[in-house]
């Protein structure tokens, strides 16, 4: 959350008069009785936001230099927005699990991505009511079961047999070294365009569509005026451009909408056309609440939903994983004797996956040293709640900040270590889905919970074998220690994208 473009001294002045308006307006409100979490002390109506957006730092360096001093619940008031962190597993558990229905919805939005969102109509999104349960179980149960997943074996082969050519292509015209998220984000793009859509389409569209969904994304990055509505009217320009850029995302996608919607009318009628496809289950969706099936807008919101949560989560995971190959090589070489040992000289296949520990236990450790989002999405409440006693009031937005909680040394031995092992001979583990028990969770948990967590596993675990199969990694240039700085681009990635040096394996 980089605000610091907006981070003007004008607005700043502005800010600071209509505050005191405010403070003068709201002193005798009801929510002055309300018994928030502690936090740092922030301005009236501004709250800490000049302090966040200040500071220079992403939001989760500063939320984690908080944690010592205001532990494991604490508020952070984001101007008109009310921010409640939740750090500890515990916590975690009795809001996610324990008191689960009442903090599964998401709290309002802001006008940029209701455009964006067709007014909260995506599983993400949407409120825990009748359309989020609609969704969800339809992208659940008929795009994302195990069986679904399964019918799109033949995608993920051709789309790691280019991903390897790729690679090689790339090695061989810069003198062996590559670069990892951006190789890697690709190749999980094409997967899953080619299940979303159901047809084929060739590198220079996938290309477009690649840059049509950064283009959104970049948009419905946060600005000042999502926190302080009172500045508005200053951000026309902006939210025209918005508007734009949804027209222009609407016309891109519903051509292959259109070209899918026919081929299914006319079974046999494109030689291209998948057998199936996400789109297929949306067309004549039926919604709880609603007499009519998704419009092509909504379709193309679902589809951006779809290709968005698995793109940029996965590649990123793919580029922890390298790093830290790099950094310990004697890893990548036991992760490549398990290749050699389950499979032989035969190309690794998803299915050989299942019979791998030490990439189990690889992909396990990477999802909780580096989980790509430090944040799950924002939660809110149904209705009024506690939490450690103190009181959530509705509309507040609840963060839960995932690496404290996957590196706490009660839980963890060690937890600043990237040690697979722990899992194997260090006799840890902890259950990814948090049903049993909270000590990591990359894919949030309860009813929010991921719902591609099962196709996201397939596909780093498949991925990270045929990188290790294919090539030996090493850093680049040559020699130097990798740098494990972060920065935050809508995932957690890199903060100096990865570059490696890869040697075809004989
Ligand atoms: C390594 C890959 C992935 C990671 C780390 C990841 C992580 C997450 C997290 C942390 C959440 C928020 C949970 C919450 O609100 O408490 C989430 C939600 C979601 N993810 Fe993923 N995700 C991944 C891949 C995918 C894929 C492949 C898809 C679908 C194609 C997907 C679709 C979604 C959707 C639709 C939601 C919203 C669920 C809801 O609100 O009910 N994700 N994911």
């Amino acid at each position: 959350m980089d605000l610091s473009p907006y981070y003007h001294i004008i607005f700043s002045a502005l800010a600071i008069l209509l505050s005191a308006f405010m403070f003068l307006l709201t002193l005798n409100s009801k929510s002055k009785r309300v018994n928030l979490p502690p936090g740092p002390p922030g301005w009236p109506v501004v709250g800490n936001l000049f302090q966040v957006a200040g500071s220079g730092k992403p939001f989760f360096q500063y939320v984690r230099e908080l944690l010592p001093t205001y532990g494991p619940i604490f508020t952070l008031k984001m101007g008109s927005r009310t921010m409640i962190i939740v750090s500890n597993a515990d916590l975690v558990h009795e809001a996610l699990i324990e008191k689960g229905t009442i903090f599964a919805t998401r709290p309002a939005e802001n006008p940029t991505r209701t455009i964006f969102s067709c007014n909260k109509f995506t599983v993400n999104a949407s409120m825990y009511g009748p359309v989020w349960r609609s969704l969800r179980r339809n992208m659940v149960q008929n795009a994302l079961s195990a069986g679904k997943i399964r019918t799109f074996r033949h995608v993920r082969v051709t789309a790691m047999d280019k991903f390897v050519e790729r690679l090689k292509a790339e090695a061989a015209a810069n003198g062996g070294a590559v670069w990892v998220l951006k190789n890697a984000r690709f190749a999980v793009f094409c997967i899953l365009l080619a299940m979303c859509f159901g047809v084929e389409m060739d590198e220079e569209t996938i290309e477009k569509m690649d840059n049509m969904m950064k283009t959104v994304l970049i948009t419905l990055d946060p600005r000042i005026d999502d926190y302080l509505p009172l500045l508005r009217p200053f951000f026309s320009k902006q939210r025209k451009k918005a508007t734009e850029v949804r027209e222009q995302q609407i016309a891109t996608l519903v051509p292959f909408i259109e070209q899918r919607r026919s081929a299914v009318k006319n079974p046999g009628s494109d030689p291209t056309a998948a057998e199936f496809s996400y789109l297929d289950t949306l067309f004549d969706l039926t919604v709880e609440g609603r007499k009519y099936p998704p419009t092509n807008p909504e379709i193309v919101t679902l589809c951006s939903e779809f290709l968005n949560g698995g793109t940029d989560t996965t590649g990123t995971a793919i580029e922890w994983a390298i790093a830290r190959f790099i950094e310990n090589p004697s890893i990548q070489s036991k992760l490549n004797d398990e290749i050699k040992t389950t499979v032989g000289d035969k190309r690794v296949d998803e299915k050989d996956v299942e019979n791998m520990p030490y990439l189990n236990a690889v992909v396990k450790e990477l999802l909780r040293k580096h989980p790509p989002t430090y944040f799950s999405l924002t939660h809110s409440v149904t209705e009024p709640a506690k939490l450690a006693g103190y009181d959530i009031p509705t509309g507040t937005n609840v963060e839960f900040f995932l690496p404290a909680i996957a590196e706490d040394p009660k839980l963890w031995t060690n937890p600043k270590q990237f040690d697979p092992d722990r899992f194997l001979t260090g006799g840890e583990d902890a259950d990814i889905t948090g049903v049993t028990g909270v000590k990591m969770m990359p894919f949030g948990v309860g009813r929010r919970i991921c719902p591609g967590l099962g196709m996201a596993t397939v596909h780093v675990n498949l991925m990270i074998a045929r990188m290790v199969q294919e090539f030996e990694w090493s850093s680049y240039p040559k020699d130097t220690k990798v740098d494990f700085s972060e920065k935050l681009e809508f995932t957690v990635v890199m903060k100096n994208s990865l570059r490696a040096m890869i040697k075809p394996r004989v």
